[in-house]
């Protein structure tokens, strides 16, 4: 049965459909066939061998010219193709050729979605050998154009859309009973099953280790986008294969759709998302918590479910009631913290001192700041054993309404209560850095050219090497430019930003700036979550991701100025962040897949997903 399944699959062990041992013993009921009661429906799965039209019009299998002739005879492609024959290589050689020929990046992102749906391998050879040059077009800054414009250049549906017609209704109905003895009449609650866990059966793959889920309510720093969102659970869904390594298949994108507030989408004819304003309160959590229950319920206790680009009033919920149940993974709160910390930890060996020697000041106080602020004060606390409630007080924070000190606790989101420092009130970023005087400057405000040259030279003009991490996304949101920040601090700046600048030359000096990016931590954090077989995330694995990370950078990055090594390595990268992430799994306890190897990194990059093409018998 095993192999004639595999072989189904044109011998690919990528998902394997043979029955498999349950911990207690028992056979795995894959399609919920046997648990399912006689009223229940059940899915009417069918697999086939994929051969002739359908095999070319197949993204998993399909590989246009470069299937061999043997391949064109045994698969009933003979005359749907050309006659010649080509290499994967020289196919990647003719789409970058073409790629670069576009001279607008969203025509570039539509090329790569149109070959992600032809040819899936191809799309990933093509982004893992050219990662430098296609991240921005299939990550930011062009992915967020992408979701504005999404309505549009829809073309056909990725992901799983889940709605709040999917949702199960309570409703209240008037019942009477007819009984012999008399008439029984009482108002009752009736609650029907909700849809969204046959929305993730009908989702064509069973076996998904990664789900990245989003609302759209805060994509990037451009706000609510909807069901439009839906271009950010894909694009860092390929960032999981083409970085971390975790096959295609295991990967499932997902949009909630519970409304948008953005009046501009409501009243745009092609918007794809339900027309109405955003749920909120119990209609909101109870579809939240039914895809929650849902997903673990059908995919297992190891399914990581990775919350992205949610709006702070929810994301902190979300995480802090999940954490428990679920693996769940914020990637903007702690995926951004751990790739923060990376960057300042690497970035002490050119501003020099330890982590408790600086200062730091944010502007924006959301899920990305104070993610990075608590991870940050964590780290503090561990190197210098004084408790986290202390170390905090070497980070600031400044929100929409200035800086957070303690005459402003009573109204602050709790999220921010940890940051009111005693201190006078400070209205803006400027008052707050000639009061502080930081020594590292961080936005995560989601505004942009919010760091001012006035603010620049401030920050500069206390500090030999002023640390400067622009984070906001996409590139018009960045707090400064890379030539803002070099130039306004004479070339004095470290300075590193969410979306890439291109490098810039200062008095003859050419600067690179980094990327101070999530990119660089989710998709090994996640592998070693998949290698390990973790049940929960722990603080301590997002420190390891990134003490992993920032060991990486080499002393020719430091002599370039950069705190970040370059993306052309990521894969080694991921897999040592991986490797970083999973023995702290198995340290405290919450890795399942057993016994430990012994070298976790050569485990982690046996693991990983390669696109080079397979030969079909
Ligand atoms: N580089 C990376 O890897 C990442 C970058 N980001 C980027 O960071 C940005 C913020 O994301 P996130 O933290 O999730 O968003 P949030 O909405 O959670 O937080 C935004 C914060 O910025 C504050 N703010 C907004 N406008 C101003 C202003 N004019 N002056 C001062 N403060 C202001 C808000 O203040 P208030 O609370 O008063 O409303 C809030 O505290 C986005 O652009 C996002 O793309 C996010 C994650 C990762
Ligand atoms: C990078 C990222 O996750 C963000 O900007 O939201
Ligand atoms: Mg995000």
């Amino acid at each position: 049965m095993e192999s004639t399944l595999k072989e189904m699959r044109g011998g690919e062990s990528v998902l394997d459909l043979s029955p498999k041992a349950t911990v207690g013993g028992g056979v795995e009921d894959v399609y919920g066939e046997d648990c399912a009661t006689e009223e229940q429906l059940v899915t009417p799965w069918t697999y086939s061998v994929a051969s002739g039209y359908s095999l070319l019009r197949d993204p998993h299998h399909n590989k246009g010219l470069a299937f061999t002739e043997k391949e064109r005879d045994s698969h009933y492609l003979l005359g749907l193709l050309p006659p010649a024959v080509v290499t994967q290589q020289l196919q990647e050689k003719k789409l970058m050729d073409n790629l670069r020929k576009y001279q607008v990046p969203l025509q570039k992102y539509m090329a790569m979605m149109e070959l992600q749906e032809r040819n899936e391998r191809l799309f990933y050879k093509l982004l893992i050998d050219n990662v430098e040059e296609l991240l921005p077009i299939v990550y930011t800054p062009t992915v967020g154009e992408a979701c504005q414009k999404y309505g549009s250049i829809f073309r056909r549906p990725q992901g799983l859309y889940i709605s709040l017609k999917e949702k199960y209704e309570c409703f209240s109905a008037f019942v009477e009973f007819d009984y012999p003895s008399g008439l029984a009449q009482f108002n009752s609650t009736i609650t029907c099953r909700g849809k969204v866990l046959d929305v993730l059966k009908n989702w064509p793959e069973r076996n998904i280790q990664v789900i990245v889920v989003t609302d759209g309510e805060r994509i990037l720093g451009l706000g609510d986008l909807g069901c439009q969102g839906m271009g950010i659970p894909v694009g860092k869904l390929s960032l999981y294969t083409a970085l971390g390594g975790v096959r295609p298949s295991a990967c499932l994108p997902v949009t909630i759709d519970v409304g948008t507030n953005n009046e501009q989408l409501l009243k745009d004819e092609f918007y794809i998302g339900l027309r109405q304003r955003r749920a909120t309160g119990q209609e909101y959590a109870d579809l939240l918590h039914e895809f929650m229950s849902a997903a673990k319920q059908n995919y297992g206790e190891k399914v990581l479910i990775q919350f992205e680009d949610f709006a702070n009033h929810n994301a902190f919920t979300l995480l802090a009631k999940y954490g428990t149940t679920h693996l769940v993974f914020n990637d903007d709160i702690q995926g951004t913290a751990s790739v923060v910390l990376s960057g300042v930890v690497a970035a002490l060996k050119l501003i020099g001192g330890t982590l408790a020697d600086h200062k730091f000041l944010f502007l924006g106080a959301g899920e990305a700041g104070t993610g990075i602020a608590e991870l940050i004060a964590l780290e503090m606390s561990k190197q210098t054993k004084i408790p986290v409630e202390e170390t905090r007080k070497k980070i600031w924070l400044v929100d929409s309404k200035g800086l957070i000190v303690n005459s402003r606790k009573e109204s602050l989101q709790h999220f921010k209560k940890p940051w009111a420092h005693d201190h006078e009130p400070v209205k803006d970023l400027l008052g707050a850095v000639k009061a502080i005087k930081p020594t590292v400057l961080i936005g995560s405000s989601g505004v942009g050219r919010t760091f001012t040259k006035e603010i620049i030279e401030t920050v500069a003009s206390f500090n030999e090497k002023p640390l400067i991490l622009a984070l906001s996304n996409p590139t018009s949101q960045s707090e400064c430019t890379a030539e803002e920040a070099y130039t306004w601090s004479q070339g004095r700046a470290i300075f590193a930003s969410g979306s890439p600048f291109d490098p810039f030359e200062y008095n003859g000096k050419v600067f690179v700036p980094g990327q101070a990016n999530n990119a660089y931590i989710f998709p090994g954090f996640g592998l070693g979550l998949v290698i390990s077989g973790a049940i929960r995330v722990h603080d301590d694995m997002l420190l390891a991701a990134s003490e992993a990370l920032a060991k990486q950078v080499s002393d020719e990055n430091y002599n370039k100025g950069l705190i970040y090594p370059p993306f052309s390595n990521i894969r080694k990268i991921s897999a040592n962040i991986a490797a970083n992430v999973a023995a702290k799994a198995y340290e405290l306890g919450v890795a399942t897949r057993l016994p430990r190897p012994a070298n976790l990194v050569k485990y982690a990059e046996s693991c990983m997903y390669s696109p080079v093409y397979r030969s079909y018998r």
